[in-house]
């Protein structure tokens, strides 16, 4: 749960004035071991021998040269995974056996803690503190939550017309091909491995090119805990090249992918113009955060505060249209400012700071291009708008007020630190002007009223309600958008379906006196 766990972060820290960008960045002491691509339990260098940089977003200076993984390699690379699945042991162990690799390597997971932690802020730039201890205790969690469904994987005995027994078996769906974003590298890894494992599947994880790192050091792991070869095949490289390879691949039998709506509809469409595999997709928001007129102003400033800035504004469920009812707008707005004004932004590896810097220079630069535009649109910027210090990717937390559904900062998704605060009147309206937006991924709502609660709950096309709280994130729970937002559901029972094949078994009964 993210938000319980930051509660505890915060109750730590000192968060009474904003730090200043720290000129010397605190150095790691993580050493990066693994930079190749991993292909058939092995690591390798790519086919072409090319290697690209990843950043650190606090300097903008190389932390590691890492493989370019093209489509020669994601040829290897499912190659491996296909042989293993069609002839390897992975599917045709027990599920008992299975769950127990799965619970070793989330063993192995908690007790490398903070050396993933480490990599996992030094490349993507998000505060030590959450990576260490919210994210990768989640991370274990979910290995431990999907290792438990591995042998309760039950079909059906089906009560057909007729003389004969029928029965449907749940099969692995086969080859998985997973593609996932920069934003939470090892959290959507262990969304996309848990449970595409727990079913028996093989694999093809393609990661972010900003954030290769803290996979590669988990797959070592996974192997050490057991995990027969090419089960997991891991690769680095671009979206245009890799991802594009994978997901057009005619020998992948499914395709998981997390990231952007735009790149959402391309793979979609190479998966239908390949072999028509079956795709999920987790792809973008512009979730509101709805403020009625009864709540209490101080408790919801910091829920819609945590519910946008969290991981630097970066999460795909941020709650980036703030609706205050108008008799508590103006309090909430100064309100709002006051509380940005406090966020503690500096090097995410010292204890107490909110807020990194961004993942890289393109995510900053549409940020600022952003707010640039909120100015213009003639929204009130109450504060921040800038850059931070002089190097690296830090951007002033911003709340605008003033801002109304047609501005580009409530239509586009920012990701980023800005807040957009918008005033409503009554809850018809506001239920009309949440809704209409092409995405559908998450709403929060901050009330008192139980008769509210259930109204909004129900009128928001929305793939999860959070009421009065928000970004509560449990392994049980699933997670998934309507509309532009995506395709399917990740976690929980739910997840399982993505990763399974439903085969129905049909025999005649020769004797139909027990029908
Ligand atoms: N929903 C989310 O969790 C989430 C996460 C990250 C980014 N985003 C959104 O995406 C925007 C841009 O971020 P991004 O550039 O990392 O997202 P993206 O969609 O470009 O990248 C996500 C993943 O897809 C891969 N990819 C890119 N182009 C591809 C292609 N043609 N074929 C196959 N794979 C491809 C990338 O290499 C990466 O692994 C953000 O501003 C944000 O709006 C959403």
């Amino acid at each position: 749960m993210f938000s319980a766990a930051v509660d505890r972060l915060r109750k730590h820290g000192n968060y009474s004035t904003a730090a200043a960008i720290d000129q010397e960045p605190i150095n790691p002491s993580v050493s990066i071991n693994y930079t190749q691509l991993l292909i058939d339990g092995k690591f390798v260098p790519a086919v072409s021998g090319k290697t690209f940089p990843t950043l650190d977003p606090r300097t903008e200076d190389v932390i590691a040269h890492v493989a370019e993984g093209e489509a020669e390699d994601v040829n290897l690379a499912v190659a491996a995974a296909r042989k293993a699945f069609d002839e390897g042991p992975w599917p045709r162990m027990t599920a008992y056996e299975r769950s127990r690799i799965m619970l070793r390597f989330a063993d192995l997971l908690e007790k490398h803690n903070d050396a993933i932690a480490e990599l996992e802020t030094w490349d993507n730039g998000k505060p030590y503190e959450q990576a260490a201890k919210i994210e990768i205790p989640m991370v274990v969690r979910l290995f431990r939550y999907y290792a438990g469904w591995a042998d309760k994987i039950h079909g059906l005995t089906v009560p057909a017309d007729g003389p004969h027994h029928v029965q449907t078996l749940h099969e692995p769906i086969g080859v998985a091909g997973q593609i996932i974003p920069w934003n939470f590298p090892l959290l959507m890894y262990a969304w996309k491995l848990g449970p595409a494992l727990a079913c028996g599947n093989t694999i093809i994880l393609k990661t972010a090119e900003q954030t290769p790192l803290s996979a590669m050091f988990a797959s070592k792991l996974l192997y050490e805990a057991g995990l027969p070869q090419g089960v997991l095949n891991v690769i680095s490289g671009y979206g245009p090249t890799a991802g594009a390879a994978l997901a057009s691949h005619m020998d992948v039998d499914k395709l998981a992918f997390t990231g952007s709506t735009e790149t959402g509809k391309i793979v979609l469409e190479l998966a239908a113009r390949s072999n028509l595999k079956p795709v999920t997709l987790e792809l973008g928001g512009k979730s509101p955060f709805i403020v009625c007129e009864d709540a209490d102003v101080d408790q919801a400033v910091e829920l819609a505060h945590f519910a946008l800035f969290f991981n630097q504004g970066q999460c795909c469920c941020a709650g980036s249209r703030t609706y205050v009812h108008e008799s508590v707008y103006d309090e909430f707005v100064e309100k709002a400012k006051a509380r940005a004004l406090r966020r503690i932004v500096g090097d995410p590896f010292k204890n107490g700071i909110e807020q990194g810097p961004q993942i890289d220079t393109e995510q900053f630069e549409k940020i600022l291009g952003y707010i640039r535009s909120g100015v213009e649109s003639g929204a009130t910027l109450e504060t921040g708008g800038d850059r931070l210090g002089s190097k690296g990717y830090y951007v002033q937390p911003t709340v605008f007020s003033n801002v109304k559904d047609d501005m580009l900062i409530a239509k586009d998704e920012i990701f980023g630190p800005v807040q957009s605060i918008l005033k409503f009147r009554d809850l018809d309206e506001v239920i009309k002007r949440a809704n209409s937006t092409r995405y559908g991924l998450a709403a929060g709502v901050f009330t008192q009223n139980i008769d509210t609660a259930n109204t909004l709950t129900r009128a928001l096309r929305v793939g999860t309600v959070w009421i009065n709280c928000f970004d509560v994130f449990d392994a049980a729970i699933p997670f998934g958008g309507y509309k532009m937002s995506g395709q399917g559901r990740e976690k929980g029972i739910y997840g399982l379906n993505n990763y399974l094949q439903i085969k129905a078994v049909v025999t005649p009964i020769k004797k139909a006196s027990w029908l």
